[in-house]
């Protein structure tokens, strides 16, 4: 059905670690600080003790974001306003670091990678470029299949093999990032096979489009779906039809992740559609998720209560890259930090009400 790799990645994911989590929990009460004064990050840092199975938990440097870019033949629908070259353009942009999410990452203290999965130019090969086309775009999934079960299954070995790759690189935390002219659209059609909502309900504006243009690229959706029928019992097959190669790769990405006990940091819209199908191949694998942001597009906030996250961050942006992610980075990094630097009340000297 899928691959020895996938296979043995997924098999490979098990449940948080109960004592560990504990241990967080106990050493979360006798911090300086009244209990449950640091609200949600409290909870955050005791998942990060179950996903790493130690309390404390690896203090989380470095951190590696991974930009998965690739190109959409339902951009052929008129779905965007971009031409496709901005793909290749933002790449170009990325890897010479004018882009806002170099910006952030450099304020962050974050690495980046951009991974070619599936871009339509042949790219040449360039410092912090991982060059792994699958294929040079999909193909327009309202007439056909995006791509074949084949190429979605070499596209989530792609992102489970980058994940182990930035991971042996010494990566205590990974970061999503992704880029891909149309790529909103084969997101909210994802998202409507993985939750079951009209594709009405999980699209959103992308880019920038009008009124017409977000009725069509609902239409557009809904003629993909209607074709294919793609099942969220068929992960690879959904993600075949109508994903996109950054898609299944982000998924692979998030599977790779969880089966090293590292956490991964979701950014926006896309990367939360292609969680959708990391959750349906391993349903284990939503511990090792931490939503950066919530996008505006409306398909992220189905997403995530599909994934029951709470995302870190709501400033209204939808642009990925893996801003969200990256921004939220210092977030989840500090709330893992007060378990290994916080004074106790006992060490401290100060007196408990
Ligand atoms: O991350 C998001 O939530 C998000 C929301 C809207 C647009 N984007 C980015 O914009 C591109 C896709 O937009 P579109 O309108 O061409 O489908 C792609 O490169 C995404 O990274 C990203
Ligand atoms: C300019 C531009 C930058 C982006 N970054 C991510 N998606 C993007 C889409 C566009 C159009």
């Amino acid at each position: 059905m899928t691959s020895e790799l996938i296979r043995t990645t997924i098999e490979g994911i098990s449940p948080l670690d109960g004592e560990a989590m504990q241990a967080a929990r106990q050493r979360q009460a006798r911090l300086t600080k009244p209990a449950g004064s640091l609200g949600e990050l409290e909870e955050l840092s005791v998942r990060m003790a179950g996903l790493a199975a130690s309390c404390p938990p690896p203090v989380l440097a470095p951190a590696a974001l991974a930009i998965f870019a690739a190109d959409h033949g339902v951009h052929a629908q008129e779905v965007t306003p971009w031409p496709q070259a901005v793909t290749t353009q933002m790449v170009a942009n990325f890897l010479a670091g004018g882009a806002a999410v170099n910006a952030f990452a450099r304020q962050a203290g974050v690495g980046v990678t951009i991974v070619d999965v599936g871009v339509l130019s042949d790219l040449d090969p360039a410092d912090g470029l991982i060059l792994a086309k699958v294929r040079n775009g999909t193909a327009d999934m309202s007439e056909e299949p995006a791509m074949s079960r084949e190429e979605a299954v070499a596209a989530v070995e792609t992102g489970i093999g980058v994940a182990g790759r930035l991971i042996d690189e010494g990566a205590r935390i990974l970061l999503t990032g992704d880029m891909g002219i149309a790529n909103t659209t084969a997101s909210a059609a994802l998202i409507s096979v993985f939750t079951g909502r009209d594709a009405g309900m999980v699209t959103g504006y992308g880019t920038g489009i009008d009124a017409a243009t977000h009725l069509r690229k609902i239409e557009v959706i809904k003629r993909a779906l209607a074709l294919h029928e793609p099942s969220a019992e068929d992960p690879i097959g959904a993600l075949s039809t109508v994903g996109g190669l950054e898609h299944a790769a982000l998924a692979g990405f998030v599977l790779g992740a969880a089966a090293r006990r590292v956490p991964v940091i979701l950014d926006g819209v896309t990367a939360v559609a292609a969680a959708l199908a990391a959750q349906a191949l391993a349903p284990l694998s939503r511990e090792a998720m931490i939503a950066g942001h919530r996008s505006v597009e409306p398909g992220a906030t189905v997403a995530l209560a599909k994934l029951d996250l709470a995302p870190l961050l709501e400033f209204g942006m939808r642009l990925g890259e893996g801003t969200g992610a990256v921004l939220a980075y210092p977030v989840v990094a500090s709330a893992v930090r007060v378990l290994h630097e916080m004074a106790t009340f006992d060490s401290a000297g100060v007196t408990e009400k």
